[in-house]
């Protein structure tokens, strides 16, 4: 049902088809578990199709080796209109063993669309703990950076000239 669940984790095994030249895996398999994260949390919030309009501050803070158990979770932390807010911690462990420790961070904005895909509204999250209060008001200050951000990078995109 829409509106009921913020968190979900994917969890599944790091195969040798994810691993890079160094034998760890590539940030590309992780970006691509990221984005499947994202998809699900906010397709799970909205009840509707969703597509990923940002995803930023990705930091790869460990590696992950083949053969450990991935747990990929999204949580939302801001919903606009019909965007939602989603912050991702990819984490990894031996599956012999309990412990997981923090692989990769990042959040990933996805926004609800309709069968034109046009955006279209979405549930409202309404922060309930101290801690959610901390991450909306993180999101918000984020949107502002952004803004700025995406000022600057107008000077790195150029106009296709046919
Ligand atoms: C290019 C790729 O293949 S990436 C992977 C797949 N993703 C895609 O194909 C998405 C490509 N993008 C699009 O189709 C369009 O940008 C759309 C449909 C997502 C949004 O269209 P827009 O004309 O920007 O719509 P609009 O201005 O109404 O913005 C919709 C929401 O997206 C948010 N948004 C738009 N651009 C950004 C951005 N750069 N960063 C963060 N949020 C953004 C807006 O704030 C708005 O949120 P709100 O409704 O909660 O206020």
């Amino acid at each position: 049902m829409a509106g009921v669940d913020r968190q979900l984790t994917l969890r599944f095994l790091a195969e040798p088809a994810d691993v890079n030249f160094g034998g760890k895996v590539h940030g590309g398999a992780v970006m691509k578990w990221i984005d499947l994260a994202a998809y699900a949390s906010a397709a799970g919030w909205s009840g509707k199709y969703c597509i990923t309009v940002y995803a930023g501050g990705i930091r790869f803070v460990k590696p992950i080796h083949v053969g450990s158990i991935v747990e990929v979770t999204g949580k939302i932390i801001y919903t606009g209109t019909s965007s939602m807010h989603v912050a991702i911690d990819v984490k990894a462990g031996d599956p012999k063993y309990s412990e997981r420790h923090l692989t990769t961070h990042c959040i990933v904005i996805m926004v609800a669309v309709d069968d034109e895909g046009k955006p279209t509204g979405v549930p409202e999250w309404i922060p309930q703990t101290e801690d959610d209060v901390r991450l909306r008001d993180s999101a918000l200050r984020l949107m502002d950076m952004r803004k700025r951000i995406g000022a600057e990078m107008e000077a790195h995109v150029k106009p296709i000239v046919e």
